[in-house]
């Protein structure tokens, strides 16, 4: 008998520093009227989380884990209450049709996405959309200085930032470019005590090989720009560990030079790289490569040909723990060079 095929469940990891606005944002999240069935996986206590109140009527069920934190305490914790959600879908005991996971103010979302990459059976029945990193406006310029605030940041695909009211125009542009140096590829976005569009946090597909990334790293490629681009990045008042790193490259690369590239990369620093995505221009070769991972879980995928008006270019973001910038850039700059 052939087992029965499931269409997997998205999941949205919720993160963020203490108090930064994640349960505001939850509340928001499972009040508004969508139409969807949203489980909730939270680690906080329960007089702190979100209350029956507001579950009342609403079709949500919440795991709490016992040991408090979800993300950097036991991962089985994590898996057991997974497969418990899906025994009781599967049962009919509960309905839902989209996971959220509310991570401690002090935890690692790393752990967490890694879950659903490791386990064979969470691979069916779940899919990671996308790491939501509440920001908050106010704490954020001196939360930041700990790196696992930075982390945060780090492995986000969209980051929200809170508390905007509370902060003058001068803060938050400064706290937005500080953002933009931890992370490139993910989109900032204001939301108001919870409120945002339900568009800026659903289907975010971040972990989705063949879609676009960062937007704005593709317009800033229609500048004029020599034939490797490899500016330094910006410098931040005070060096942040986590850092994004952009290698760019308008000569096609040679697919082995590459393979050896990366290799090496994610031998050295894949447990310090976070998240790193990119677009490729391979010589000889009509379709666009594009790659993805997280630490060093990564996929390859030849996407779609490059159209006759896009710009054929190689741009890849690594977002890294302390990486030595200057010595990747050299070596990706020689893989380019020796074609
Ligand atoms: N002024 C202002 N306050 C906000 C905003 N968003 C959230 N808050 C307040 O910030 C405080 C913390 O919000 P929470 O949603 O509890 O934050 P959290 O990230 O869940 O906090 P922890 O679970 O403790 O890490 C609450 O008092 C919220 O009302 C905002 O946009 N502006």
């Amino acid at each position: 008998m052939s087992e029965p095929s499931f269409t997997p469940i998205p999941v949205t990891i919720l993160s963020g520093f203490l108090g930064a606005g994640k349960t505001t944002l939850l509340r928001h999240l499972l009040k508004t009227e969508h139409g969807l069935k949203i489980a909730v996986i939270e680690n906080e206590l329960a007089e702190t989380g979100i209350d029956s109140e507001l579950l009342g009527e609403q079709p949500v069920q919440v795991v709490t884990l016992a040991n408090g934190c979800v993300c950097c305490s036991v991962r089985s914790d994590l898996e057991m209450a997974l497969f418990t959600l899906l025994e009781q879908r599967d049962s009919g005991v509960i309905a839902f049709d989209r996971l959220v996971i509310e991570c401690t103010g002090m935890a690692d979302p790393a752990p967490v996405a890694q879950t659903f990459f490791i386990d064979e059976e969470l691979r069916e029945r779940y899919i990671l959309d996308g790491i939501l990193t509440l920001v908050d406006a106010a704490h954020a310029p001196f939360q930041l200085n700990l790196s696992i605030a930075q982390a945060q940041v780090g492995f986000a695909d969209r980051l929200l930032v809170s508390k905007r009211d509370l902060v003058d125009e001068t803060n938050f542009e400064a706290l937005c470019q500080r953002l933009q140096r931890i992370n490139r590829r993910a989109p900032i976005r204001v939301v108001e005590h919870g409120q945002i569009d339900l568009a800026e946090l659903l289907d975010v597909r971040g972990f989705n090989l063949n879609d676009d990334f960062a937007p704005d790293l593709k317009a800033e490629s229609k500048q004029a720009a020599p034939f490797v681009s490899l500016r330094p990045a910006e410098k931040s008042r005070a060096e942040d560990r986590i850092a994004s790193l952009v290698l760019r490259s308008e000569k096609p690369l040679d697919i082995d030079r590459l393979s050896d590239f990366m290799n090496s990369l994610l031998e050295e620093f894949g447990n310090s790289l976070l998240r790193y995505k990119g677009v490729l221009h391979i010589a000889g070769e009509p379709r666009r490569l594009v790659f993805q991972g997280v630490l060093k879980l990564y996929g390859f995928d030849w996407d779609r040909e490059w159209a006759a008006d896009e710009k054929q270019e190689s741009v890849m973001v690594l977002i890294g723990d302390s990486l030595p910038e200057a010595r990747i850039r050299q070596e990706f700059m020689q893989m380019v060079a020796t074609l």
